[in-house]
């Protein structure tokens, strides 16, 4: 048995990313990608050796294991009529859709199904892959493309949800302060290098170092009578990092 095929149903931007993710990791296997989104789907047949089916019944009888990647608005009529083989591994990347919703449809009440969250940056071999539950198939297929961290319940999925949605703000907390320093009048590559490496090389000191907590090294950090103790207090006062939390509550609580 050679590698087994990939089907996409849905060719939006995550489709688009999960596909150039796992090409630019190494995985050369048959991509089959649904029709319906005629131009996004044959630009990326193009770009990444896959191929666009006939129809998204082609992608189900094509592939051995098939992404549903649509919006959660779609999926009623993207299922209307599908047959799906008993045992076919489908991986849902709908944020918000519990697997209970899932198996309500009838083409899914067969399958063997995976719940994943690709964020963008697994484009270039670096994002977290949330999944639930553990599968060593679909662990082998997204470990091409970043690293797969297996929850141990749903309920912690939607977790790791919020976890989606961080690295999503974080390019506007980065946006944000950049724009802040241009305002003071920097140019804007050393105002992109500054943010981007504070930020990055706190990152790159604190995994050097797992014994240590982050909170250790910032208490080391900002001492009494420091602009960085200065600073924290204030952003804490204004509810700056709490605000982070709340939101994180709010998107990993879905309905
Ligand atoms: O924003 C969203 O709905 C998805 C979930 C995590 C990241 N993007």
């Amino acid at each position: 048995m050679g590698t087994p095929a990939l089907g996409m149903l849905g060719v939006g931007h995550l489709a688009t990313y999960t596909v150039k993710g796992l090409r630019n990791g190494g995985d050369t296997r048959r991509i089959i990608l649904s029709p319906r989104n005629a131009q996004a789907a044959s630009l990326l047949a193009e770009q990444c050796q896959c191929e666009v089916a006939g129809s998204n019944q082609a992608v189900v009888d094509g592939s051995e294991i098939i992404v549903l990647a649509v919006r959660p608005e779609s999926l009623a009529q993207l299922l209307e009529g599908l047959i799906f083989r008993p045992g076919q591994r489908v991986i849902s990347v709908m944020a918000g859709v519990s697997l209970q919703q899932l198996r309500q449809y009838p083409a899914l009440q067969a399958v063997t199904l995976v719940r994943a969250l690709p964020p963008a940056s697994v484009e270039v071999g670096a994002g977290p892959v949330p999944l639930f539950p553990a599968d060593e198939t679909v662990v082998t297929l997204f470990g091409a493309m970043g690293k797969v961290i297996v929850l141990e319940s749903e309920a912690l999925f939607d977790v790791a949800l919020a976890h989606g949605c961080l690295h999503g703000w974080s390019y506007f907390l980065v946006q944000q302060l950049i724009d802040w320093s241009r305002e003071q009048g920097m140019s804007k590559e050393a105002a992109r290098q500054m943010v981007v490496h504070s930020i990055g090389s706190a990152l790159a000191l604190a995994e050097s170092r797992p014994e240590l907590d982050y909170g250790d090294i910032g208490n080391g950090i900002a001492t009494p009578g420091t602009f960085t103790l200065k600073g924290i207090e204030q952003i804490r006062a204004a509810n700056g990092l709490q605000a982070w939390c709340d939101a994180m509550e709010t998107v990993s609580k879905p309905e």
